[in-house]
């Protein structure tokens, strides 16, 4: 990491932002749920709330993205304290990659017990990904929980590989039987990095653009507007997962 880097977000940064949240919740999540676009009523389904609008936030990034309320939900779900973030942090954005990954490692500051930074831990960039052809859902998992997944034999696996896109590097990647995303990759890296278990589900919303010489994007639009038809059954799947693992 370049001095630039760390002078962009410093540890006391984080820090500073996991203390001020300490000290206005008692609550300390054992699970950080990050809802991507169309999906942010989960936090709806938490007890208890405390919340708060991440411009009141010390340091923390402003969401930009239309459909993403920009708010960190603490509450209980089933009895176990939790964290929602109503709003990720995308490159497009115009964000360097320490911010965007900022929530993430303050999550880990904002547990009980922190853990150091692993380099090793970098290996697990690679998540398994599993379909669900019912429901148009895709889960990434650590190799535990995909042998977990399997034995509930919850739903149909086939395997693909997610790939992060940033609209700029379109370009530059060429993939057959992928998925695409421009967020969960850099997310899942730095959970994992410090030491967190990590369960992703993303929800295919859209048919991706193909056509790698199109100005085209992505409709996000039509992303919102099927993450809003898929909730309801995205939303017991969470509930489901979350609990066997957390
Ligand atoms: O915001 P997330 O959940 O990543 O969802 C995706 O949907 C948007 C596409 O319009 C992008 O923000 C992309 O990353
Ligand atoms: O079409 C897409 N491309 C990349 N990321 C995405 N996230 C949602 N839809 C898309």
């Amino acid at each position: 990491m370049t001095i630039d880097c760390i002078e962009m977000y410093s540890h006391e940064d984080c820090q500073a932002t996991a203390d001020w949240l300490r000290s206005q919740t008692a609550v300390h999540p054992l699970v950080g749920i990050v809802c991507g676009s169309g999906l942010g009523g989960l936090a709806d389904a938490l007890k208890d709330q405390v919340a708060f609008n991440y411009r009141d936030i010390p340091n923390f990034p402003q969401s930009t993205v239309h459909g993403h309320a920009g708010r960190l939900v603490f509450g209980t779900l089933k009895g176990r304290p939790c964290v929602c973030m109503q709003g990720r942090f995308h490159l497009y954005e115009g964000y360097p990659i320490q911010k965007v990954r900022a929530p993430y490692n303050t999550h880990i500051l904002a547990r009980a017990s922190p853990k150091h930074v692993n380099n090793t831990a970098l290996c697990h960039v690679n998540s398994l990904t599993l379909w669900n052809a019912k429901a148009r859902t895709l889960i990434a998992f650590t190799p535990v929980m995909f042998a977990l997944k399997l034995k509930a034999n919850i739903c149909k696996v086939q395997q693909f590989v997610h790939l992060m896109l940033d609209q700029q590097l379109k370009k530059q990647h060429k993939c057959t039987s992928c998925v695409l995303g421009m967020s969960t990759v850099h997310e899942v890296i730095v959970a994992r990095h410090c030491g967190m278990r990590v369960f992703a589900l993303s929800l295919i919303t859209n048919k991706a653009v193909m056509d790698y010489d199109s100005e085209e994007k992505a409709n996000h639009e039509e992303v919102l507007q099927t993450g809003k038809q898929r909730f309801l059954w995205s939303h017991e799947k969470l509930y489901l997962t979350f609990f066997v693992f957390a």
